[in-house]
């Protein structure tokens, strides 16, 4: 595999590990958003519901308080039967009736079990005395329960069955010191209760409030709320711990509960202290927040569903950004390594397979940066150099072979060529003249007697000899002119164009020039045979050769140092 494909693999692979690493931080940095968010969420919807529910609730128990505490009422409960202090007492709590905010009071009395009540309708009044309150009859067990359990303050949630509403009863004990006399206070409506604080409109939030034991006291949903717990007995009442549905929440609930009931408060300033638990309801996690109302002995728990608050799904688009951000820059780092490594590194790798197959043609290859660039610059170098060492050695090879090609054509002893050059001039010349429609001429030289010179004068000096009618046929010849050495001690001139006259004077001045120029030792003279004709287009190098051979044999048969010219067919002295 290239490393193309490699890159690109690695690139998905570091997409994909980089994307499960960003979801698994970004939904624990999600969670612990959500989860500081829901808590302070918590700790605020507390204390906003408890005031919502202690404002009204305050003025109420104060109002409660007062009759309880009042003078005329004591004095009376001390002495029911005074029909006087009666009358006073029934002028008070008139008086606190109208004060009330549900425009109604009850006062009961513990020796007697007499239960004064008055509505807003003032429905009752002159009968104020509505019934006797039995230890033995259910319905009142409540009286008895809060006398028994001398709390001198509690809020009752149940169902008056006489007015068939159910109230949130605020029960405050009437005593002399120690003794206790009775219960007065007022009720409220629950429905208002439940509406205006428990029954909030924003989805994901459930707000409800417990009493000491975790007895459901408030509910958006009355069917949860532990009517008359006062008279319960434990495991009977609906308390907030069975809604959870762990053990280990509940324990957490308890815990918290009891703790706050210990410090209800952190700071003057800062109002009523939360403690935020995340529990289970019914399958669902919630935030609960959980504070404790000194006042009223009750605790508020708030219930935050924080996947409806606040879902992961609100943070999609910081995702969306980091998927486009962490896409575009992985595309960005792909691109740059192919521009800047990837595609010089395939461009370098042709340009050497094509160095390789011996391709020298000058190279296009990419500029490169850095240490890509160095090398690219490297091997634009070493190209260069095999370039050129490659074309001087063919130039070499060039000049060799034309070197050997001459040492082949020509005649070490004269300089001349030889036969083989001779040939290959007379081939081409004769293409020539067929050609260009030309005569030339051809002359044969034979030096005359040449084995007496060897014989007599030795070797050495026949060669000398060789040599000197070479120099003399170099010297007699034209530039284009062509003389050869032909085998032994003959000779042969090539003369293009040429016609009958210069063939003839040529060789004459050639044959005078041996005779009167080359001296050999002693008195000897050195002199040549010329036998010469003419080539005409058409002629083969066999009929020329022959022609010029007949001419040359003439000038022997006619007794040496002489020139035969042959035209086409006659033979001239
Ligand atoms: N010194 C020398 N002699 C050579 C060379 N090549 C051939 N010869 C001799 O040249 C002589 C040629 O003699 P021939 O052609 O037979 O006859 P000639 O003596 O010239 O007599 P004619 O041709 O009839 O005049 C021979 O003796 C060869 O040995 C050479 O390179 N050097």
């Amino acid at each position: 595999m290239t490393l193309k494909p490699r890159f690109l693999l690695l690139t998905a692979a570091l997409i994909l590990v980089a994307s499960a690493a960003a979801w698994l931080a970004f939904e624990r940095i999600a969670a612990g958003i959500i989860e500081q968010w829901g808590v302070r969420l918590a700790e605020t919807q507390v204390r906003y519901d408890t005031a919502r529910l202690l404002q009204p609730l305050d003025r109420e128990i104060a109002l409660s308080r007062q009759l309880a505490d009042s003078q005329v009422i004591r004095r009376w409960a001390l002495n029911p039967t005074d029909k006087e202090l009666e009358t006073e007492a029934l002028a008070e709590m008139e008086s606190f009736r109208r004060n009330f905010q549900d425009r109604s009071y009850f006062v009961a009395l513990l020796d007697s079990g007499a239960y004064y009540h008055n509505n807003a309708a003032d429905e009752f009044s002159g009968q104020q005395l509505r019934y006797y309150l039995k230890p033995d009859k259910p319905a009142d067990s409540w009286f008895y329960q809060i006398v028994a359990q001398g709390r001198d303050f509690h809020l009752n949630v149940n169902p008056d069955e006489e007015l068939k509403v159910t109230k949130l009863w605020i029960d405050v004990l009437i005593r002399d010191g120690d003794r206790i006399l009775g219960v007065a206070g007022t009720g409220l409506e629950l429905d208002r209760f439940i509406r205006d604080i428990v029954r909030v409109k924003q989805p994901g939030i459930t707000t409800l409030f417990a009493d000491h034991n975790g007895a459901i006291q408030l509910y958006r949903d009355p069917r949860y709320i532990d009517f008359a717990s006062i008279v319960k007995r434990e495991g009977e009442k609906n308390t907030v711990f069975r809604m959870v549905d762990t053990e280990a929440d509940r324990q957490h609930l308890q815990q918290a509960m009891l703790e706050l009931a210990r410090a209800p408060a952190v700071a003057a300033d800062e109002g009523s202290r939360v403690i935020s638990r995340f529990v289970k309801v019914e399958g669902r996690e919630y935030l609960a927040g959980i504070a404790y109302l000194p006042e009223i002995d009750w605790y508020e728990i708030t219930l935050l569903d924080l996947d409806v608050l606040m879902p992961v799904k609100s943070f999609a688009s910081v995702l969306v950004i980091f998927a486009i951000t962490l896409l575009a820059a992985l595309a960005l780092f792909n691109l740059v390594l192919n521009r800047l490594v990837l595609d010089p590194v395939s461009a370098l790798e042709t340009a050497m397979l094509r160095v390789r197959d011996g391709d020298l043609t000058p190279l296009e290859l990419p500029r490169g940066k850095g240490e890509i660039g160095r090398l690219i610059g490297h091997f634009s170098n070493m190209a260069e150099a095999v370039r050129s060492h490659t074309r001087e050695l063919e130039h070499r090879v060039a000049e060799r072979t034309e070197a050997l090609h001459r040492l082949a054509s020509i005649d070490p002893l004269t300089g001349l060529h030889n036969r083989r050059g001779l040939n290959e001039r007379l081939e081409a010349e004769i293409s020539r003249a067929l050609r260009e429609q030309h005569t030339f001429g051809l002359i044969w030289i034979d030096i005359d007697l040449f084995k007496e010179i060897n014989d007599y004068l030795g070797h050495a000096m026949g060669d000398e000899a060789l040599a000197a009618v070479g120099r003399l046929l170099t010297a007699s010849i034209r530039p284009y002119d062509c003389a050869a050495r032909w085998g032994g001690d003959e000779f042969l001139v090539l003369l293009s164009p040429c016609d009958l006259d210069t063939l003839s004077s040529l060789s004459e001045r050639i044959r005078s020039g041996v005779e009167r120029s080359i001296e050999l030792p002693g008195d000897n003279g050195l002199t040549v045979s010329i036998g010469a004709c003419l080539a005409y287009p058409g002629d083969s190098l066999e009929t020329i050769l022959h022609r010029a051979d007949q001419a040359l044999y003439k000038a022997k048969a006619e007794g040496r140092n002489r020139l035969c010219v042959s035209g086409q067919h006659a033979v001239i002295n």
